[in-house]
């Protein structure tokens, strides 16, 4: 006779060989091509790092490919039409985001907006957008707040001495954000900030964070219906960094929802105040504490080093093409002067220097395989069918050095984004911030501070590297293995340059 617990082991079994089949099953019609996997493990050790570098250059000219997380379908858009067929044209079927049963296990909730899908994204998209609004993003409120960041980052470059620019850069983009979700300056006048700086790098640049974002994409469909595996699984070493960083951001924006509590104003003055206000209303549903954390976390982990480090791209950039910088500071000089910071008016005459900072954004391809989304319905690209739940993902990094659209991939050329009478024209086919309904929250934010921020310090400073201790060179820093790494964002190593002034300043 079977024991009670057999029976319980022998159905467990049994639904995990179900659930395995199911998973691995063909999908009728032709496969994607695609570097191949072992049953069950998938595509882990059939994939050198960085995948985004290794499946642009072993699968060129392929728009669709398949690899396998575990036994999760992860199909990896490569060429722009597929790019656009899956992103636009089937947009509301790629609104999902993988499962998150860690996030319930751990902090007692689902939410937040980069990992929620269904109604919590909806509504907290929705409501974020507009409360962005309502503070001023794209109105002068915001061009203020980041002028006022824009002066201090100034002060912060002319030290005389060579900087690292990945401190001062990621205070300021955090302040902007932090001025518009906690109303106060608080990554320059909090102590505790810099350590929530680090804890941000972590989890966008550190290797060991991407690894347990795939191992838990692998496994959550899986193990998610059991806390314990799930609790289990979160304390591996990869995952205890990225949860203990997670966790001290979630603590931060909790004290200070606690503090917005106790000095409410009758007019939200900020993101946190908003939120409160509209958890208390009657019809507050999926608003509640625990995901005004998640959402607040999200917001400076997808805002601040995304545009620090694109600033960082900027700046080597313009050392490696100082004929560009030279067009860059000449036309600022033309046009502004250096009697006054550059503002968003001057987007109008600035051509050059916008079709530059474009440039920057395509060879960058920060966030070179993008986020995953999990498609809701069974889509079509081209001949393949792509099935519900299976994830998606879109190589940025190969659609902009596809030599259809940009001819000659590999070189800096802000002219590819000007028109015949020389005026800007924004890249209809860049990928730097997603597209459809789950594209960039930020884009607009992130593009007024890149503008400004860029544009104040080609007005103000010329700039060269300081040959740091390891004596890394230009081409070391942008071209070697460092910057090609398995982090989700392409960040360059550590560097120090030394600003120097231009003429007089205001
Ligand atoms: C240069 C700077 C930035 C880059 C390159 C960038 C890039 C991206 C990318 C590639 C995605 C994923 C799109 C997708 O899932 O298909 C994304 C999503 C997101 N970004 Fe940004 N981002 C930047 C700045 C910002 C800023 C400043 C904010 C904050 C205000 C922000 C907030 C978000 C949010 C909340 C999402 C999730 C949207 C959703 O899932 O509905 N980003 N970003």
């Amino acid at each position: 006779m079977l024991s009670a617990a057999g029976i319980a082991v022998a159905a467990a079994l049994a639904c995990l060989f179900f659930f395995f089949v199911r998973r691995g099953r063909r999908v009728s019609g032709p496969e994607p091509p695609g570097p191949g996997g072992y049953p069950l493990i998938g595509s882990m050790f059939h994939l050198r790092e960085p995948w985004f570098h290794y499946l642009y250059e072993r699968f060129p000219n392929c728009g669709v490919l398949l690899m396998h997380f575990g036994t999760q379908r992860v199909y990896v858009l490569s060429r722009w039409a597929e790019f656009k067929a899956a992103m636009l044209d089937n947009a509301e079927s790629l609104t999902g985001r993988p499962t998150q049963h860690i996030t319930s296990v751990l902090f007692g909730d689902y939410g937040g907006i980069v990992a929620s899908d269904g109604k919590i994204w909806r509504d907290y998209r929705r409501f974020t957008l507009q409360t962005l609004r309502d503070l001023g993003l794209g109105r002068r409120g915001v061009e203020e707040i980041v002028q006022e960041e824009a002066v201090q980052l100034l002060a912060a470059l002319s030290s005389g001495k060579p900087v690292d620019t990945a401190l001062p850069l990621s205070t300021a983009s955090a302040n902007v954000i932090c001025q518009l979700v906690f109303g106060s300056r608080l990554a320059s006048e909090e102590p505790q900030f810099a350590e929530l700086l680090e804890h941000f790098s972590r989890l966008t640049q550190n290797e060991e964070s991407n690894v347990h974002n795939y191992i838990f994409m692998a496994l959550d469909p899986l193990i998610g219906w059991c806390s314990p595996l799930v609790r289990l699984l979160s304390s591996t070493p990869a995952s205890r960094q990225v949860v203990g960083s997670f966790t001290q951001l979630m603590r931060f924006c909790e004290r200070q929802r606690v503090a917005h509590a106790a000095h409410m104003a009758a007019e939200p003055r900020d993101f946190i105040e908003a939120h409160m206000i509209r958890q208390a209303a009657p019809d507050s549903g999926v608003f509640n504490d625990t995901r005004l954390s998640l959402a607040v976390a999200d917001l400076f982990i997808a805002g601040t080093d995304t545009t620090s480090n694109t600033l960082r791209w900027a700046l080597l950039l313009m050392l490696r093409q100082p004929e560009a910088a030279r067009l860059v500071r000449e036309e600022i000089r033309r046009e502004i002067g250096d009697h006054r910071l550059p503002g968003l008016q001057d987007r109008k005459v600035l051509n050059y220097t916008q079709a530059t900072l474009e440039e920057v954004h395509r060879i960058a391809s920060l966030v070179p395989l993008g986020l995953a989304h999990r498609l809701l319905d069974d889509i079509s690209i081209g001949e393949y069918r792509l099935p519900r739940d299976s994830l998606v993902m879109f190589n940025a990094y190969a659609i902009h050095r596809d030599p259809d659209l940009f001819p000659e991939p590999d070189a800096f050329r802000p002219e590819r984004h000007l028109g015949l009478d020389g005026r800007f024209e924004p890249c209809a086919t860049l990928a730097s911030f997603g597209s459809g309904r789950r594209s960039c929250l930020g884009e607009g934010l992130a593009r007024t501070e890149l503008f400004v921020f860029f544009s104040a310090i080609m007005q103000r400073f010329s700039f060269r590297l300081e040959s740091s201790g390891d004596r890394r060179g230009l081409a070391d820093l942008m071209d070697r293995q460092a910057n090609f790494s398995g982090a989700l964002l392409r960040s360059l190593p550590p560097h120090e340059i030394l600003f120097e002034p231009l003429g007089s300043a205001c």
